[in-house]
Order: structure tokens, then C-alpha cells, then sequence
């Protein structure tokens, strides 16, 4: 589905650890990634666990590395980077006990530089992967706040690929948030290779509503463009008429993105969640991330939902992040 990120990372031994090698959907994806040599997995985890996972399915991972926070050679080393890092938010006690968790130690093989990336979030929710990330790795500079985007693959073959942004990290962001959150995901659409149209979504379409909200959509529409003036930004519309060439012109004629937008930046995280499971689930498009904006480094989140194809193609996606550093 990737092929050209996918030829981008092949042969080129990009590390990427995996918290939950206990999971067949996991273990199954990091077995065909290193079969395909896209990545070198890192399995993290009881390494009888996985290895009794691993037989059970007739699979052979003598060639894997294994580590196991319960018994790693650099553990002491570890806590005391985590220390560090935190600097003064975690005494050395915490640090060791935070750090048997398999987020939080495979957060700090990346932080570590002995992976160039995670993949995590098959088991966990999205919160336990994501909080050792902020806390950990933290954001670009520039950048204030991590969120998470969907690329919406359609079930059309060669039909538009689409982001759908933030459906997993920020609550209800203010209208600053909302317009970085634009700009991030027009970038991620770059990274795709789909050219960034953005739509910053609401249930009123260039004044024909009101409320607080409505202002705040409209607010962060101007943020963003004045934080991006490359990126065709506009706002607030309703879906249907970022999506709908029909609507847009009955409703926006007036708007370059109206219509022909291919990121969807939605108000707040119930709608992002809930509309692109509904996309997901009812559309038939299949939702590969959510992929982390913004951060120093690249880790990725899955839904529980997820299956071993998500986790493969995460995968992907995580590796190339790598590479661009
Ligand atoms: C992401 C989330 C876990 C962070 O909240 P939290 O655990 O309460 O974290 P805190 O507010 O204590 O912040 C922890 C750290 O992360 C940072 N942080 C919090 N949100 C951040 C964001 N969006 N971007 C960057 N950093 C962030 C804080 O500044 C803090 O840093 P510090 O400890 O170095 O000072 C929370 O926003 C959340 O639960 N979001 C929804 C996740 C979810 O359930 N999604 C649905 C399924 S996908
Ligand atoms: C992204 C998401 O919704 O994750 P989960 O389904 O694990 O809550």
C-alpha cells in the first residue's frame, strides 16, 4: 500500500522497538518486517513469553533481538538518562519502577538512540503510549504540543488518500493549538506524498452559524494561515463542504480548499475519534496511524481495534519519520 516509503526504508536496518511482542498481531508484523528487511524489530518483553507466542504459531525468531526490562544490561544506565531527562520530576526510585513498564522502556531505547523508533499501542491505550512520549521525547522545537493524525487510505484503489487530524492526543484545543495542528498535518500529508488542501472542520460553513466554537475553528483558521501562508488553509466549513465539489459550490464558492480539501482538521478529539471510525468502519477507508505530530523522534500509536496489517504498515510509516530525523 506504502510502496515508495516502503522502498525508502528497505535494506537500510532502521530499529524499531516494540513494546507489545506479546501480541500476535505484533509479533506477527514485526516477523513479516524483517522478512520483507523494511526494519530491524526490537521485541521487548519476557522472552520465554515471546518465544512461546512465537512457536505456537510455527514461527522462528531465533535472529530477533529480545530485551527485557526485567533484565537489561543497561537498565542502571537507563534510569539514570530518565533522571535526567526528567530533571527533577522523577527520583531514581521512580525512575526504576516507570521504567519495567514496556512504554516507558521502549520510549527510552528511542529517546537512547538504540531504536530509531516505537510502535506501540495494539494493548496499551493510547494515553500510556503516548504520556511516556511527552514526558520523554517530547516536541520539536517550534512545535507546542504533540497530536495525532489518520492517513484514510480509500477502499478505491486509486482513489484520494486523506488526513484526518487529531483524533487521538489533545482534548479540546484553544485556537492556537487548532491552527499548529493544521500546519503538523499538512505536513504529514507532504510525507504522503498528498498535496496539503486544508480544511478546518465545524458545523458551520464560513459564518452560517454561531457559536463560541464556530469562533474558535475561525480563529485557528487564521493562526494557521498566517503560521503557514505555503499551505491552502481555509475555515471553518462543514464536511460536506470540504469534501463535496456540489456543496462547496452551493455553500463556499468563494473557497480555494472548499470541496477538494485532503486534510481534514477536526475541532476537538470526539469528533476526530468518532469520525474517522465512522469513516473506518462505515466508509470502508482504512485508517493507518494515528501517527504523532511533532515530536523530537518517532513514536507511533495504534488503536486496539488494530490489526497485524495496521501494525506493519505503522510500521512503515515510523521508519520513515526515522529517516527524515
Ligand atoms: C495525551 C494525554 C495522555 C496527556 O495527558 P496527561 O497524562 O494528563 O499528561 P500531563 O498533562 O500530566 O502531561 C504530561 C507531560 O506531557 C506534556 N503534554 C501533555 N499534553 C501534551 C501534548 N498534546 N503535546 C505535547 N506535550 C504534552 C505535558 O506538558 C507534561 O510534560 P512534563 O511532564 O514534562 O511537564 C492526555 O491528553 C490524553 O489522555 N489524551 C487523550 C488520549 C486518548 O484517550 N485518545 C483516544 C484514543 S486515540
Ligand atoms: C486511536 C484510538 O482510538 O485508539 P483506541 O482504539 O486504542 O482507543
Amino acid at each position: 500500500m506504502f510502496t515508495s516509503l516502503s522502498q525508502k526504508i528497505e535494506g537500510k536496518g532502521l530499529k524499531i522497538a516494540f513494546p507489545e511482542a506479546n501480541d500476535r498481531r505484533v509479533l506477527g508484523a514485526a516477523i513479516r518486517l524483517k522478512t520483507d528487511n523494511l526494519v530491524e524489530p526490537i521485541l521487548i518483553g519476557d522472552p520465554a513469553e515471546i518465544k512461546e507466542l512465537a512457536e505456537a504459531n510455527n514461527w522462528v525468531i531465533d535472529q530477533f533481538i529480545i530485551y527485557d526490562p526485567n533484565n537489561y544490561e543497561l537498565f542502571d544506565e537507563m534510569v539514570a538518562s530518565f533522571v535526567e531527562r526528567r530533571k527533577g520530576k522523577a527520583t531514581e526510585e521512580k525512575a526504576r519502577e516507570l521504567l519495567r513498564d514496556k512504554a516507558y522502556f521502549g520510549t527510552m531505547l528511542v529517546h537512547m538512540d538504540i531504536a530509531d523508533g516505537m510502535v506501540c499501542g495494539a494493548v496499551y491505550a493510547t494515553g500510556d503510549t503516548v504520556r511516556p512520549a511527552l514526558q520523554i521525547i517530547k516536541t520539536k522545537p517550534g512545535v507546542s504540543r504533540t497530536s495525532g493524525a489518520f492517513i484514510m487510505v480509500p477502499p478505491q484503489r486509486d482513489g484520494q488518500k486523506l488526513v484526518f487530524s487529531d483524533c487521538a492526543i489533545n482534548i479540546k484545543p484553544d485556537a492556537q493549538a487548532l491552527a499548529e495542528i493544521a500546519v503538523e498535518s499538512a505536513k504529514t500529508a507532504e510525507l504522503f506524498d498528498i498535496e496539503p488542501r486544508v480544511a478546518l472542520l465545524s458545523f458551520s460553513s464560513h459564518g452560517s452559524a454561531s457559536s463560541e466554537d464556530v469562533d474558535r475553528v475561525a480563529e485557528a483558521t487564521r493562526i494557521a494561515q498566517e503560521l503557514a501562508p505555503e499551505y491552502e488553509i481555509d475555515g471553518e466549513l462543514q464536511f460536506d463542504a470540504a469534501y463535496s465539489e456540489v456543496v462547496a459550490k452551493q455553500k463556499v464558492p468563494q473557497s480555494k480548499v472548499a470541496g477538494r480539501a485532503t486534510v481534514y482538521v477536526f475541532p476537538e478529539i470526539q469528533s476526530g475519534n468518532i469520525g474517522y471510525k465512522i469513516a473506518q468502519r462505515l466508509g470502508n477507508y482504512q485508517a493507518v496511524g494515528p501517527i504523532l505530530q511533532g515530536l523530537n523522534k518517532p513514536v507511533s500509536d495504534l488503536s486496539r481495534g488494530c490489526v497485524e496489517e495496521d501494525v506493519y504498515n505503522v510500521t512503515i510509516i515510523t521508519a520513515n519519520q526515522a529517516l527524515q530525523g
